[in-house]
């Protein structure tokens, strides 16, 4: 391995990622921390700690995560010199509340001992709060009203009001817990913390992380003082720093801790670590009328914009490496609920039983049939609880109860088919194009395919570690410029089945309907 390397990270919920490309973008190595089964000392479960509707991930978990990751590349005799420059993607809007003086222990890291004993004192918040939380609906609310609504705050920051978003966050810790927030130094989000870490310094917020926050203004690309006020009052600004507008900007060199413990060349650079979703997008080469699907921990879509199109159900995020924009639709139910499902009704417990019974047993859609599978508070709609509807009739379980297998699948693609539409403005969809882990499941894609009624495509490469290839991509093109050809990168992978994609075409407004119906039932917290 001679070759010039680039190097993208991935802090995601489950995992940490690493993926190395080289100057021609093959990938060379890929690496990975699984936090809950490689660190089970933070009695983490699939890498977060709930407690009701408090959702957090343990800060020092991510710090020993980076050094067991690199420790493992060591054990390979991984060519650390060779890695020119470094970039990363995190989980957007989860938060690191670092101590007063932590900048000192991140500034004077020693070679001779691990992150973790050194910076096992730096944090203010020994849990960080993660984007599965939801547990801020008070502050979402009184924040919307000092903006004048919804609408207003998602015209400003790109979105509504949500739970997860780091100002409300923010907003929670201010209100009851001022000593712990006047201790705080700095409030990072989780991928300009790992950014931290390499530069042994402070990293700037990225500017599509930022607008992850209902703090930043996606127009003036900087801080809404309203925002900051009503969040975390005169100290916020300070305590949140810069932002990086452009990602291409290199933000300084790997720290001395990098280049003497695993021999990391004191010249390689660090650009700004970024979202985990605009990283994937970066992943790929887009044409206009595509649209790129990751069906991951979260499930998310994502389409590049010239100008924000901002509703209150969808996420307008700057894109970070041009003046475009990114329209984004996130749903917590994605694999993990897809994987209880899985449990429930396979007698394996195996993606391939699922498949079986996808592909054999309930192998055409019902149009009498719609399943709701909110294991989890979802964000899109706000809704919770598990849900079947029979010929219009709330069920508890379907007569034939094989039938969740693919009614989970349906009811996460047309909700997409219909949110989509609305940001689309009647724009045809050319391709769907689909990452992340459940991107390996063919039988899965079939029926995206056949709810959109469009060909569905995947990485040539297989790489289902999107975010960390997109930010390895984006260390290559400081380097070597954007010189992708986008039509050798996909494979077709399914192409709409005429006949289903008819049926789902007419299940799509009953599914609407059903789905006001779920939500109109929602009780009072
Ligand atoms: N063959 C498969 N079919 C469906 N889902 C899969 C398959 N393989 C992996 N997955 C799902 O992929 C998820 C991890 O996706 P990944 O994109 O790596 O997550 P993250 O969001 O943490 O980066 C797992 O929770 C798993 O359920
Ligand atoms: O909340 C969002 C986006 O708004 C999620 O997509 C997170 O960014 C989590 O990412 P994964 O762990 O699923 O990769």
């Amino acid at each position: 391995m001679a070759d010039t390397l680039y190097v993208g990270f991935d802090l995601s919920t489950q995992q940490l990622k690493l993926t190395v490309i080289n100057d021609t973008a093959d990938v060379v190595c890929e690496e990975t921390v699984r936090f809950t089964k490689e660190l089970p000392q933070y009695g983490t479960s699939n890498g977060v700690i709930i407690n009701g509707h408090t959702v957090t991930s343990p800060t020092l978990m991510w710090v020993e995560s980076l050094d067991l990751l690199l420790s493992k590349l060591s054990a390979k005799a991984f060519p650390f010199h060779s890695i020119r420059v470094i970039s990363g993607a995190a989980q957007q809007h989860g938060s690191v509340f670092w101590k007063r003086s932590a900048s000192q222990l991140l500034r004077h890291l020693n070679p001779q001992e691990t992150l973790k004993s050194q910076l096992r004192d730096a944090f203010a918040l020994e849990q960080s709060p993660t984007w599965q939380d939801s547990s801020t609906s008070e502050y979402c609310q009184k924040l919307e009203e000092i903006i004048g609504g919804a609408q207003e705050l998602a015209n400003i920051t790109g979105s509504r009001a949500y739970e997860r978003f780091t100002g409300n966050q923010i907003a929670k810790i201010y209100q009851n817990d001022l000593p712990t927030y006047n201790n705080t130094e700095r409030i990072s989000v989780v991928s300009s913390f790992l950014a931290s870490l390499f530069l042994g310094d402070y990293a700037p917020i990225d500017a599509s992380d930022a607008s992850g926050m209902n703090l930043f203004n996606i127009h003036s690309k900087t801080w809404d003082e309203r925002l900051l006020i009503a969040c975390g009052g005169e100290a916020l600004r300070e305590k949140l720093g810069n932002v990086e507008v452009f990602g291409l900007n290199v933000m300084g060199n790997v720290c001395r801790y990098f280049v003497e413990r695993y021999g990391f060349s004191p010249d390689c650079k660090v650009l700004p670590f970024m979202g985990d979703n605009p990283s994937t997008l970066l992943s790929r080469k887009l044409c206009p009328s595509d649209v790129l699907i990751s069906l991951g921990t979260s499930d998310t879509l994502l389409l590049v914009t010239t100008y924000p199109i901002t509703t209150t159900e969808s996420h307008t995020l700057c894109h970070p490496i041009s003046n475009q924009y990114i329209s984004m639709l996130c749903y917590k139910n994605g694999s993990l609920t897809r994987e209880h499902i899985r449990d429930t009704y396979t007698s394996t417990a195996s993606w391939d039983s699922f498949n079986t019974i996808l592909r054999t047993l309930v192998s055409k859609p019902d149009e009498t049939k719609f399943g709701f599978y909110f294991q989890v508070q979802e964000i899109i709609p706000f809704a919770y609880g598990i849900y079947r509807f029979d010929n219009g009739e709330l069920v508890d379980e379907f007569r034939d109860p094989n039938y969740n297998i693919r009614a989970i699948l349906e009811s996460q693609f047309l909700s997409m088919k219909a949110r989509s539409a609305r940001l689309l403005h009647g724009q045809r969809i050319e391709r769907l194009l689909v990452v992340g882990g459940a991107s390996a499941n063919d039988s899965i894609l079939q029926v995206l395919a056949d709810v959109f009624g469009v060909k569905v495509f995947s990485p040539r490469d297989g790489t289902a570690n999107s975010a960390s290839f997109g930010a390895a991509m984006k260390a290559r093109m400081m380097a070597c410029g954007e010189d992708r050809d986008e039509k050798s990168e996909y494979k077709l992978v399914a192409s709409p089945n005429k006949e289903n994609n008819k049926v789902y075409d007419r299940m799509l407004s009953t599914f609407v309907k059903l789905e006001e119906r779920v939500v109109m039932a929602q009780g009072p917290e």
